[in-house]
């Protein structure tokens, strides 16, 4: 997936939330864990272009987005624990349209994507649907569609099911990780989520402390909390 970065620092206010974070991972999913305050909300901003850094170097999908945050933004998506953050849209199908605002589609092809995209996440009976109105879940959903719409090449998901039932938090789960060429990296305290994926990186005070197969860094990061 291409993610590097090289000695990054990132400063907000009078607080290094972010030091000395080096890696370089080329997976399909990855993982991102540690406790609360930990730096993985900031890392998730960081890759995004949300959030800038303060020293060091650091490239998304061959991009830096210090300079590149345009085009990282038009390639890369960021989902939130809290989908009301990203629903501007009065109806559920016009809010899934304004995702495509930036892409210069005819009406027809907006039209049409944004069909296919109701369809794959079940939301097709809700698209008239006033979109402040849905349930959580569906909320979610919603906020996974307006994402997914713009075939993102990395979804960076921060959180994705924290207010979830287990039902919605499963669906959400597998639109994720269904394999439509989409990367993803992944915030979460969930970790039989965060086992899903191909690798996990584990944070500690702002540092990068470990990086390899989910198994061993959950093992590491279980062992940690019991201490
Ligand atoms: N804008 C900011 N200004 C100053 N400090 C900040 C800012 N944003 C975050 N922090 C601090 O940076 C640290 C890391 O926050 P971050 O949200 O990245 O952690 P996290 O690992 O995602 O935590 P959680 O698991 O609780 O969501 C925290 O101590 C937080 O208070």
């Amino acid at each position: 997936m291409s993610i590097r970065l090289n000695d990054v620092w990132v400063r907000l206010g009078d607080v290094d939330v972010l030091r000395e974070v080096s890696l370089d991972v080329d997976a399909r999913t990855v993982a991102v864990v540690g406790e609360n305050g930990s730096g993985k909300s900031t890392f998730a901003r960081l890759l995004g272009g949300l959030v800038g850094h303060t020293a060091g170097e650091l490239s998304v999908l061959g991009l830096n987005p210090a300079n590149r945050a345009g085009e990282l933004r038009r390639r890369v998506a960021v989902v939130f624990s809290n989908p009301d953050a990203q629903i501007v849209m009065p109806t559920v199908a016009e809010d899934v349209a304004f995702s495509l605002r930036a892409d210069r589609l005819r009406s027809d092809e907006i039209r049409e994507r944004v069909a296919v995209a109701l369809e794959r996440f079940g939301l097709t009976a809700l698209a008239d649907h006033p979109s402040h109105d849905l349930s959580g879940g569906q909320k979610q959903l919603l906020a996974l569609c307006g994402a997914f719409v713009r075939e993102p090449e990395l979804v960076i998901a921060d959180e994705p099911t924290a207010y979830l039932d287990a039902r919605n938090a499963g669906r959400v789960a597998d639109h994720l990780f269904k394999d439509t060429g989409h990367r993803l990296v992944l915030v979460s305290h969930d970790l039989a989520l965060a086992r899903r994926c191909d690798v996990a990186v584990l944070f500690a005070e702002g540092r990068l402390t470990a990086v390899g197969k989910p198994a061993a860094i959950i093992a590491e990061y279980e062992a940690k909390l019991r201490c």
